[in-house]
């Protein structure tokens, strides 16, 4: 059915931001600490379209948690704005549209799984979908089983239950398979991709880069509290532009001028150096290579593309 223009004027005035489930414009978050101002978030911008699974990936520390934090409306940003699906955070939380399974509390220990569900329902008027997400999320044979009983990895299929009960339309989830072995967390990951083939957001924040590799198609790689890439999850390792060029440095000159050296190359990401073996990552990898064998005396050279994990290393070591 084609859509009137009172329809579309309609939709755009309900959501001015269509196909875009969330979006984040130069968000900030400082937090006062005892030894002065920590920019936890320092200035973040990007979106996320509607049905796309998206790894948010980055060390401990990157400001992962503080970001969804604010995602949620759970804590205010210093500056910028964060809409979700065109509305404030809180107001799409009210409405049901956003939920999350996040890292700490949430459970009451004394109550049984189905007691836990029961209740959450009650409270966003979802008892209809209970035995679904119960299904859905594999807790019913852990139906009269106590919380303080539980595994981790149950736990956190508990709480994924838990923030599926009003059927949010945007799922944020904060290392959501800690502590589930393998086969739960690949069950865990067929249930989200087959949420997401129905139309559902997810966006994941991991510090697993096999976690983004397998399961997320685009991954926003962020360090200190910005982002230092953001594309599809298969061309990350590229996004550090180039190789990995390593070498032994000859033992009998210093290594730091050496080093120093290296670093002069054109558009090098990094340089680091393990016992005399020096790892160059940059594109420049034929430059790097000469400087190794005329200038510096280097030898048994490796020229190598670079993993998932030396790309991440090299973007996240480089600020
Ligand atoms: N309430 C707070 N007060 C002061 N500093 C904070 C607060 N919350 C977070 N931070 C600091 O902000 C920075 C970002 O923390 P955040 O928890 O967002 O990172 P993260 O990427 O989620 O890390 P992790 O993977 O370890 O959970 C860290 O330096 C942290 O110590």
């Amino acid at each position: 059915m084609n859509e009137t223009t009172e329809q579309l004027a309609a939709r755009l005035e309900a959501n001015p931001d269509p196909g875009i489930a969330l979006r984040l414009d130069g968000v900030r978050k400082t937090f006062h600490t005892a030894l002065g101002p920590l920019e936890a978030v320092a200035g973040i911008d990007m979106s996320v379209g509607t049905g796309e699974i998206v790894a948010f990936l980055g060390p401990n520390g990157a400001g992962k948690t503080t970001s969804i934090d604010m995602m949620l409306g759970l804590t205010a940003p210093t500056s910028g704005t964060i809409s979700v699906f065109g509305k404030s955070p809180r107001a799409a939380v009210e409405a049901g549209e956003i939920s999350a399974v996040l890292q700490t509390g949430g459970l009451l220990r004394d109550l049984t799984v189905r007691e836990t569900v029961t209740a959450i329902a009650a409270l966003h008027g979802a008892k209809d979908r209970i035995e679904e997400v119960m299904e859905r999320t594999n807790i019913l044979s852990l139906s009269r089983r106590k919380v303080s009983k539980c595994s981790g990895g149950e736990q956190q299929r508990l709480k994924f239950a838990l923030a599926l009960l009003p059927d949010p339309r945007l799922l944020i989830l904060d290392e959501p398979t800690a502590g589930m072995d393998v086969a739960a967390r690949h069950a865990f990951w067929g249930t989200m991709r087959q949420d997401a083939l129905e139309g559902r957001t997810v966006l994941f924040a991991t510090h697993y880069l096999e976690e983004a590799q397998d399961f997320a198609e685009r991954t926003i790689l962020i360090g200190a509290g910005r982002v230092l890439a953001d594309g599809p999850t298969n061309q990350l390792r590229t996004m550090t532009g180039g190789h990995v060029v390593s070498a032994t440095l000859p033992d009998d000159r210093p290594a730091e001028p050496a080093l120093a050296a290296l670093r002069t190359l054109p558009r090098v990401v990094s340089v680091r150096l393990e016992g005399r073996r020096v790892s160059i990552t940059g594109p420049e990898s034929d430059a790097a290579a000469l400087m190794l064998l005329t200038g510096l005396g280097a030898r048994e050279l490796e020229i190598t593309a670079p993993t998932l994990e030396s790309a991440f290393m090299a973007l996240t070591e480089a600020r």
